[in-house]
């Protein structure tokens, strides 16, 4: 089978939800005082969209073959991502085959990694390896989840990441992992509400359904290590992302110290297998997190997932909408994937990067069957009005 040649890369942004999550609304659940690194800062404390968490908005990616067939990808890093991909990471594309996504990454990721490595730049790199991947399916017809081996379960299975575990339990979700609300700078009133809020969520939701706590790096060591052994009185199923992802040293000696059973969690911020063979050779966690729109895309995310599989480790992407489930349903060692609720109260299941996709598929009651449409199955929204700042 000959396929058409790479024609044309282009790069959009766009602004309200998307693959930029926090990028909501006020009234939202997910920009209610939530602990971040910013939280010493008082004046930084209610609001994460106060210090800029949004300030990026979405990437989409598209990337067009000879034939007109379009493949396309969303993440997070707008403007600035749109830059790299049309003035940088184009030109590895533009006249080769789109089979080639192995040459094409390597190009990307050793042509930026004086300037790159994580971050933005990784995540500009993920949106075109996706885009890239969706083309690929759309002509070879068939879905992603196919070009990497097949289903190895018939339908995914749901946690929920949202303030309301209550409201996800009777949505049918196995369990719902909640923010945490206060930081090391407010003290020991902070932590006291910290376990009284899932003390409390602890008694509407029952014994056997899974809590977790979301820390979005706002911890230290001792800290986390208070928070996750008073947490456990109260059935903690997992600690995440408890300290700075730089922090490998920290995570080693919070797994270590952690209370048997609770499971400790990270790697949302992590990216490419030399970042994850840090994680994993210095033994920081029992479940990975990779975000498949930031750690490198789908094709280092199977070099990801092939080094944990290897040691034990379970991977559970974070967020990420289509572009994790195609390759969860692929791998025994992802038995489950998260859902973010993006319904400002958390009532209701909306799609992830609701308005931006069409045909984005959600859990019904916490399950999912994924369809055989090509690519990862999905259409950019018409509603939404791309910008292309940056051409070449
Ligand atoms: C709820 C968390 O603070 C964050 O917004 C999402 C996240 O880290 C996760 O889904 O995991
Ligand atoms: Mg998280």
């Amino acid at each position: 089978m000959t396929f058409p040649l790479i024609k044309h890369v282009r790069a959009f942004v766009v602004r309200g939800g998307g693959a930029d999550y926090h990028d909501q609304g006020s009234g939202h659940w997910i920009d209610d005082h939530i602990a971040t690194p910013m939280s010493r800062y008082p004046e930084y404390r209610q609001s994460r969209q106060s210090f800029g968490i949004n300030v990026l908005g979405t990437l989409v990616v598209e990337i067009e073959a000879a034939d007109g067939t379009v493949g396309f990808a969303v993440t997070t890093g707008g403007e600035p991502a749109a830059y790299i991909v049309e003035k940088h990471l184009a030109r590895f594309l533009e006249g080769a085959s789109v089979t080639d996504y192995e040459k094409i990454w390597d190009q990307m990721y050793f042509s930026t990694q004086f300037y790159g490595r994580k971050g933005l730049v990784v995540n500009a790199l993920s949106g075109v390896d996706l885009a890239l991947w969706d083309l690929l399916g759309k002509l070879r017809k068939e879905p992603v989840y196919q070009l990497l081996g097949g289903k190895v379960r018939e339908e995914l299975q749901f946690y929920a990441t949202s303030s309301r575990p209550d409201l996800s339990k009777k949505l049918g979700f196995i369990g719902g992992k909640m923010p945490l609300h206060h930081g090391p700078a407010e003290g020991e009133e902070g932590l006291k509400k910290n376990i009284a809020e899932l003390a409390e969520m602890r008694e509407r939701v029952g014994d056997d359904f899974w809590l977790m706590l979301d820390c979005w790096m706002s911890l230290d060591l001792n800290y986390a290590t208070r928070l996750a052994h008073e947490a456990h009185k109260h059935g903690l199923k997992w600690i995440e992302e408890a300290l700075s992802p730089d922090d490998y040293w920290g995570y080693r000696d919070l797994k270590k110290n952690a209370p048997k059973g609770m499971l400790v969690t990270t790697g949302e911020h992590e990216a490419t297998r030399w970042g994850f063979r840090m994680l994993l050779e210095m033994d920081c966690c029992d479940i990975i997190q990779p975000d498949v729109g930031w750690c490198g895309g789908i094709t280092e995310l199977i070099k990801i997932s092939a080094l944990a599989d290897a040691r034990g480790v379970m991977v559970i992407p974070h967020g990420s909408s289509v572009y994790s489930y195609h390759f969860v349903i692929t791998r025994h060692n992802s038995p489950f994937a998260e859902f973010l609720m993006m319904a400002p109260d958390a009532d209701k299941v909306v799609p992830m990067f609701n308005p931006l996709l069409l045909d984005e598929p959600v859990p019904v009651n916490g399950r999912l069957k994924l369809d055989d449409k090509p690519g990862f199955g999905v259409q950019l929204n018409p509603a939404c009005k791309l910008h292309r700042p940056y051409t070449h």
